[in-house]
């Protein structure tokens, strides 16, 4: 009887201890995502400030906002990279896009406000 009885409770121990180790382990996962999802937006507002730079630059000199050439070498080099770590062509075409757009978006925004105040 003592020996089913110590049985019923070990299994009762391991199905408890499994559940905190699974319960460490999401929170461990999540806690480096969102670690990781910190130093992404904080990348990209780095990426942003660098845009908004040669957007001033581009003002300076008159060249146009979009650089198709250009764009077209950073994405074939994000999407080389993106091979490496299991990233589909797809998502980082999907990802260098918004990109993109944005980085463009943030350059004639700059532009504008610069125009108006006659700079
Ligand atoms: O390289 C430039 O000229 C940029 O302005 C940067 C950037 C980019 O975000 O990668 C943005 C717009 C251009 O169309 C091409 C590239």
């Amino acid at each position: 009887m003592i020996k089913k009885i110590i049985g019923s409770v070990s299994i009762i121990l391991c199905f408890y201890t499994g559940k905190v180790q699974a319960q460490d382990t999401l929170s461990y996962y999540r806690k480096q995502i969102d670690t990781l999802d910190k130093q992404l937006v904080d990348l990209l507002g780095q990426r942003m400030k660098a845009a908004r730079a040669i957007g001033i630059y581009k003002m300076d000199h008159k060249i146009g906002v979009v650089q198709s050439a250009r764009f077209e070498e950073v994405l074939k080099a994000a999407i080389q990279q993106g091979k490496t770590r299991q990233l589909s062509e797809e998502f980082i075409r999907a990802l260098y896009n918004d990109i993109h757009k944005e980085s463009i978006h943030q350059q004639e925004l700059l532009q504008a406000e610069r125009k108006q105040a006659g700079k």
